[in-house]
């Protein structure tokens, strides 16, 4: 390649990392443990186009929170980020920044709600002096203003601001709480959010509520979203792109309506046929048979999928299939696309 197409492709580059809020690359996380290495995430790319809603689903253990928390660069012992790259705004990598660097951008930059935000309030502040708390950590200047922000959101949110802002944590039931882990990751303006099945501990109605709330909020602020949850249905409803995860792999991606009208991968057709219908008979819904591989089979050289595969062939056990793409974001590792089971 000659200098100037190499320097035309690095502003191809440029000009495509800048539509992304986050542009992750080759992410593999590691959790050591006595029993050994588990490869929770693997050689995962990701972006997060700005201003949109990306749902990130797959079953329990999958590694759905260990990308998340690689993506922050907040992966804790026994876990380890082993390689990769996360590009902020087309500009810095994350996991390149000072943990100083790091710790401002996550809360003003990012926002983040995790599963056990339900206990990750300090039980002996009051949720308002938490508020503060936050706002001096972040050298806000105007602290009555973010008082002010909060008790808009929480209002919005569906909570008695004043009462919440006095409450301690032990004070808030499950569905308070997860509302109050929701208002804290959008309070100080972070314009990129994590949401980590952050509406699990509410109830139906709540929970739409709550998920209409986010979704308004989101338009407003042009936010950029990433939504993890195991539920195919939220995800479908709220988010403009999809990436389908399994045993610490991403199999299918692409726009949401795409891959829910023509899944390709096998496991997501069988994540759609799970989904309850609210009309029709109860029975149509056909749960996903079989578990998860063992992390210790995922050095095979085979798709990971193959035990609980309706459609697999001998073909099948000898490689992995790599993502690649059937359309023009539609992308799937599976060797028998078109094949349907
Ligand atoms: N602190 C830890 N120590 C050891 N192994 C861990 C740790 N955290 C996660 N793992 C392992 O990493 C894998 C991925 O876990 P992770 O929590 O990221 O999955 P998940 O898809 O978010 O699951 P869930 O929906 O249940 O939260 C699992 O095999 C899990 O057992």
């Amino acid at each position: 390649m000659t200098n100037a197409s190499s320097a035309n492709m690095e502003n191809v580059i440029e000009e495509k990392n800048q539509d992304m809020a986050i542009s992750a690359r080759n992410i593999n996380v590691v959790y050591s443990t006595p029993t050994g290495q588990i490869p929770a995430v693997r050689n995962v790319d990701i972006d997060l186009p700005k201003g949109s809603i990306t749902g990130i689903i797959g079953e329990s253990g999958s590694g759905k929170s260990t990308l998340i928390m690689a993506i922050m660069n907040a992966v804790t012992k026994p876990g380890k980020i082993e390689s990769g790259s996360v590009i902020l705004d087309g500009k810095e990598d994350m996991l390149k920044l000072s943990t100083e660097q790091q710790r401002k951008i996550r809360g003003k930059k990012i926002g983040f709600v995790f599963q056990a935000a339900q206990n990750s309030l300090n039980p002996l502040r009051r949720v308002g002096q938490q508020i503060l708390d936050l706002g001096r950590s972040h050298d806000v200047k105007d602290l009555r203003a973010l008082i002010k922000y909060a008790k808009e959101l929480l209002m919005r949110l569906g909570l008695d601001a004043d009462r919440v802002l006095a409450s301690y944590q032990h004070e808030l039931s499950g569905g308070m709480r997860q509302r109050v882990g929701i208002m804290f990751a959008l309070v100080l303006n972070a314009d990129i959010v994590f949401l980590d099945e952050s509406t699990t501990a509410l109830d139906m109605l709540s929970q739409a509520s709550v998920l209409e709330i986010i979704r308004e909020l989101q338009k407003e602020k042009k936010l950029t979203i990433a939504l993890v949850s195991h539920d195919i249905g939220v995800i479908a409803d709220l988010s403009e792109r999809i990436e389908i995860f399994y045993a610490g792999e991403i199999v299918e991606e692409g726009k949401t309506d795409d891959v829910l009208a023509n899944p390709q991968h096998p496991y997501t057709r069988g994540l759609i046929r799970a989904i309850p219908k609210i009309s029709g008979d109860i029975d149509s819904a056909e749960p996903l048979k079989g578990a998860s591989p063992d992390y210790k089979t995922y050095q095979q050289p085979g798709c990971l999928f193959y035990d609980r595969c309706p459609i697999r062939t001998d073909e099948c056990l000898k490689k992995r299939p790599d993502l690649t793409h059937i359309g023009k974001s539609h992308k799937v590792a599976c060797f028998r696309v078109g094949v349907h089971d």
